[in-house]
């Protein structure tokens, strides 16, 4: 990094990326349009690769458990019952990380790299007196009008939320991760100079019962996750890929002003002032600054997959949050 962030060398300096579900499926839902979104993103992490960082990958998926639950509910049946929404999540993660690996995999062999990727099915723990159980924020599956939304709450006796100017959406509880139950194992293959992809769709949530780990109906926000796994991996950078370039204050707004590279500290006073959507780039902003309380010298980017092979150049635009 040279214009925006320090001269150090890069080599094994450790970048924990989380890719958001809305940019794996976009418009088309098929799993063919999503493996070639994967495999854009894919050349695009490889540039990372190839400049010697070493990639823990994360990834969204309220896009695809949303879809996954509708499939799940349009072919319930006794001899066939639809399955939970824990077990929907980890479905999203062995769906997603196939798809991402393979295409890792393409990439890499283009550019003669050759390095192992892999993923895991990863358990993320949460408190079974979260608030977040009896008030549901995290939207999942597609976007639907306000009439949709209103016959599908009849139909379904779920709640509906309108999601950042960009259409309704199912919300279910979005607990905040305590801890990644397989993060030792992450560290594992990092250390040996694998490429991970973990805690997918911000982790299977569970709680703790005598009897062991249980599955609880929830989404945890991949953004809190990633923050979490970069703390336990301590990574150098955790770098948040979504639809802007930019965090702006005054979004949307005549006045909007892109934010290049801010202080914990201004970020937190934008917050107060209300700067960032709740459920979209909130929870973005605020799991940055969670990284960056809980590591030393860790720094955090937001911005569009575009830009990532650019953030460590001169080009590109970004947003950079340090202490
Ligand atoms: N202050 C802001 N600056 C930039 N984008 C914002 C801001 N407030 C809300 N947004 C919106 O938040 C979106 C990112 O959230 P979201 O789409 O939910 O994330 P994900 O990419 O993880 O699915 C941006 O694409 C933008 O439309
Ligand atoms: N689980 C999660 O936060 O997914 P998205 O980023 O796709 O909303």
């Amino acid at each position: 990094m040279n214009r925006k962030g320090s001269n150090e060398t890069n080599m094994n300096k450790k970048i924990v990326v989380a890719l958001g579900g809305n940019a794996i499926l976009a418009d088309d839902p098929s799993a063919e349009a999503q493996r070639e979104s994967l495999r854009y993103t894919s050349k695009k992490l490889v540039k990372l690769i190839k400049q010697g960082y070493q990639l823990i990958i994360t990834h969204g998926n309220g896009p695809q458990v949303g879809n996954l639950l509708l499939q799940q509910k349009a072919g319930d049946s006794l001899a066939n019952p639809a399955l939970p929404l824990d077990t929907c999540v980890a479905m999203t993660q062995g769906s997603i990380g196939y798809w991402l690996q393979n295409a890792l995999r393409e990439a890499m062999r283009a550019e003669n790299i050759e390095k192992d990727v892999v993923s895991i099915v990863t358990q993320v723990l949460v408190d079974a007196d979260d608030d977040a159980f009896s008030n549901p924020t995290k939207p999942i599956g597609p976007f639907l009008t306000e009439e949709e939304a209103a016959f599908s709450r009849m139909a379904d006796n779920s709640t509906y939320m309108e999601d950042a100017g960009r259409g309704w959406r199912k919300v279910v509880p979005s607990p905040k991760p305590i801890h990644i139950i397989e993060s030792p194992i992450v560290d594992g293959l990092v250390e040996k100079g694998i490429i991970t992809i973990s805690a997918g769709g911000g982790g299977i949530p569970v709680i703790e019962t005598p009897e062991g780990y249980q599955g609880v109906e929830a989404v945890i926000d991949k953004d809190f996750t990633a923050a979490k796994l970069a703390e336990l991996v301590n990574a150098d950078y955790l770098i948040i890929l979504t639809g802007v370039d930019n965090v702006y204050v005054n979004y949307n707004k005549p006045n909007q002003k892109k934010l290049e590279r801010v202080k914990t500290s201004e970020m937190q006073q934008h917050i107060l002032d209300h700067q960032f959507a709740d459920g979209s780039m909130l929870p973005k902003i605020e799991a940055v600054i969670q990284f960056l309380e809980n590591t030393k010298n860790g720094k955090a980017v937001i911005t569009s997959l575009a830009n990532i092979d650019k953030i460590f150049s001169e080009e590109g635009s970004f947003t950079l949050v340090e202490n």
